[in-house]
């Protein structure tokens, strides 16, 4: 029988996903050579002829660092601010990166009124396929600095948080793989921040109330949604016929392994029977 991972091993199209906590450290700085790591291991990819979307976290994280505030705003008007000035900032970290690995990145930010949108949605993936097409890296946010949280039609609608947004993302551009790069090795079967025994759990094929039961909120103040966001992320690709793959980001090489087919994280294996 086929191995459970043989089709992450043939991935072609993937979207990565990196959150605030791989991106800067406990004190809220930059972690450039955790950045520089992804970078190369993500151009590398390129080199190979993976096609490769990065779906990044980081501007509110980034922007707190760069204006030297002693945390996350608690407004939202702040945090809109803030978002402005790291968005730009953490472009700017990409770019210089990348180029060093002889890549071109271009930002896409996205808010949920758009990929609701047929028009919208159509624009925006035809944008991905040039992007990818001309060897570009499309690195994606979301539009922090104008969405907003009401649901009225013509607004810049939330997603609220980047592990769901990476998995419309993957949904969107028809990936095969969607990798997620959070603080922890995996899903374990209880938050082990609370309890020391947790164990790894390496595959999960189904999300019912038993696996629900095991996720908990964030681990950190720089983290959003914890494994409760990751869940909501893997039912949209599981359902979508889209694995999911949950690794630890403190070692970006660990996704050259991931698409070796190597046993690390947990994968959530797309569901074919829902297509
Ligand atoms: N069942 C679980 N398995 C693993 N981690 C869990 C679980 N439940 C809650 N967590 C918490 O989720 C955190 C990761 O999510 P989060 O803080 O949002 O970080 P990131 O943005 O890097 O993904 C872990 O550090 C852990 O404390
Ligand atoms: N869009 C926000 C990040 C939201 C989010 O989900 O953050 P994270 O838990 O770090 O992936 C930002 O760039 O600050």
């Amino acid at each position: 029988m086929e191995g459970i991972r043989e089709s992450v091993k043939h991935a072609k199209r993937v979207v990565v996903k990196v959150g605030t906590s791989t991106l800067t450290y406990n004190n809220g700085k930059v972690n450039f050579s955790r950045i520089d790591k992804l970078a190369r291991v993500i151009s590398d990819l390129m080199n190979q002829e993976k096609e490769i979307v990065l779906v990044t976290s980081g501007a509110i994280g980034v922007g707190v660092g760069k204006l030297k505030l002693p945390g996350k705003p608690k407004s939202v008007r702040e945090k809109q601010a803030v978002a402005a000035v790291g968005q730009s900032e953490l472009m700017q970290i990409y770019s210089r990166f990348f180029s060093d690995y002889s890549h071109v990145v271009g930002q896409i930010l996205l808010t949920r009124d758009v990929v609701e949108n047929e028009s919208g949605r159509k624009h925006v993936i035809n944008t991905f396929d040039t992007l990818i097409e001309m060897g570009i890296l499309p690195v994606v946010n979301e539009n922090d600095s104008v969405a907003v949280d009401e649901i009225e039609s013509g607004k810049h609608r939330v997603f609220g948080d980047n592990d769901t947004l990476s998995a419309i993302v993957a949904k969107l551009v028809n990936a095969d793989l969607l990798i997620i790069l959070s603080d922890i090795d995996g899903f374990y079967d209880s938050d082990p921040k609370e309890n020391p025994s947790s164990k790894l759990i390496s595959v999960i094929e189904k999300i019912n109330a038993e696996v629900e039961k095991c996720a908990g909120g964030a681990g950190t103040s720089r983290g959003t949604g914890g494994m409760v966001t990751k869940l909501q992320a893997a039912k949209i690709t599981m359902n979508a016929g889209i694995d999911m793959v949950l690794i630890n980001g403190q070692k970006p090489e660990l996704i050259m392994d991931v698409l070796e087919g190597a046993e690390i994280g947990t994968l959530f294996k797309a569901d074919i029977l829902a297509l």
